[in-house]
């Protein structure tokens, strides 16, 4: 094909080992129209994926549209908005969505694609690939990275990730935000007289304790060692003082594999503030767990 022709390759005829190739190739490539209208169709569409669509490619070379409504609800705006800001700034197109396969699996789909501006609008050359495995094992490393191993809770990154948003919510919109530091009183006894493995069997089912008491929206974390902390969105100061008395009655009466009445816990307090930074917030709420702890431990505390 001589390089000044931008027309879509699906009219001229093609070598037999062209076609081959491209058939045999894991994706899709593709030549997609756009006209000044909005209008959209594939002029050029071969590989093996197009099988797993399950669209006849001749459709699409009449309209898109039977592929766009493959898209997932937030998929087609992406894309739009991507084809959009390409065809106005002759940018190419990097982005991915979830599309829904002839098999009605919802796979992601990569797409790359390079526009060229022609005399009936824009024309697309470009490819797609299907990511759905690599999306799934980042989403595994991801979970692995927030996740703390002994009880499957949040870990510190996590905590400070999700404080970090809804920080930027409380003080954008003033919505409620509670924070509870969570830390098993005179735990190195409890390690010392039933050994080590029993004392993370406790901090096991603490963990489970915590998710029992809170809403799904809330954030339970593993800070380290046997501190945790609660992240309460939506929940003001005084709506959390009474989640954490009964966190706090629940635990003391709990049997953790020892007999009852044998765990405390000490909790400290803080709502958000306008203009609080993550810090500042946590910096309250270990003021307060640091009072309770002086103040004879199995307690909760807000004052300061
Ligand atoms: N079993 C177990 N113990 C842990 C883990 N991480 C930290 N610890 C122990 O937790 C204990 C914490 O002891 P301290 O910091 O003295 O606190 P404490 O004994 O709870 O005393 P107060 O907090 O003042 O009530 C130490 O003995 C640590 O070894 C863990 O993952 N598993």
């Amino acid at each position: 094909m001589p390089s000044n022709d931008l027309g879509p390759v699906g009219e001229k005829p093609q070598p037999d080992w062209i076609l081959e190739l491209t058939e045999q190739l894991p994706g899709v490539i593709f030549q997609l129209h756009r006209a000044p209208d909005g209008r959209m169709y594939f002029p050029y569409l071969a590989g093996s994926g197009i099988q797993k669509l399950g669209i006849d490619r001749l459709d699409l070379a009449q309209s898109a549209l039977p592929a766009l409504e493959r898209l997932s609800e937030d998929g087609y705006p992406r894309l739009m908005a991507a084809i959009e800001r390409s065809a106005r700034c002759q940018s190419p197109i990097t982005t991915k969505f979830q599309l829904r396969l002839a098999d009605d699996r919802m796979s992601w789909i990569a797409l790359r694609a390079q526009p060229r501006k022609i005399d009936t609008g824009t024309l697309w050359y470009g490819m797609m690939i299907d990511i759905s495995e690599q999306m799934a094992e980042e989403q595994r490393l991801r979970r692995l990275s927030d996740t703390d191993d002994l009880t499957g809770l949040a870990n510190r990154r996590k905590l400070m990730q999700r404080l970090d948003e809804e920080i930027s919510l409380s003080n954008r919109h003033a919505f409620p935000l509670s924070l509870m530091m969570l830390d098993i009183d005179h735990f190195k006894t409890i390690n010392d007289t039933w050994g080590h493995l029993q004392g993370d069997q406790v901090l096991k089912d603490l963990a489970t304790l915590c998710q029992e008491i809170l809403r799904e929206e809330d954030l339970v974390a593993r800070l380290g060692g046997e501190e945790f902390a609660l992240l309460l969105p939506l929940t003001p100061e005084l709506h959390c003082r009474k989640l954490a008395e009964r966190l706090r009655e629940r635990v003391a009466i709990h049997d953790f594999g020892i007999g009852p009445k044998r765990i405390t816990v000490s909790i400290g307090i803080a709502e958000h503030r306008i203009g609080d930074s993550q810090e500042t917030l946590i910096h309250r709420a270990d003021e307060n767990l640091y009072a309770a702890k002086h103040s004879g431990r199995n307690q909760v505390m807000v004052g300061v």
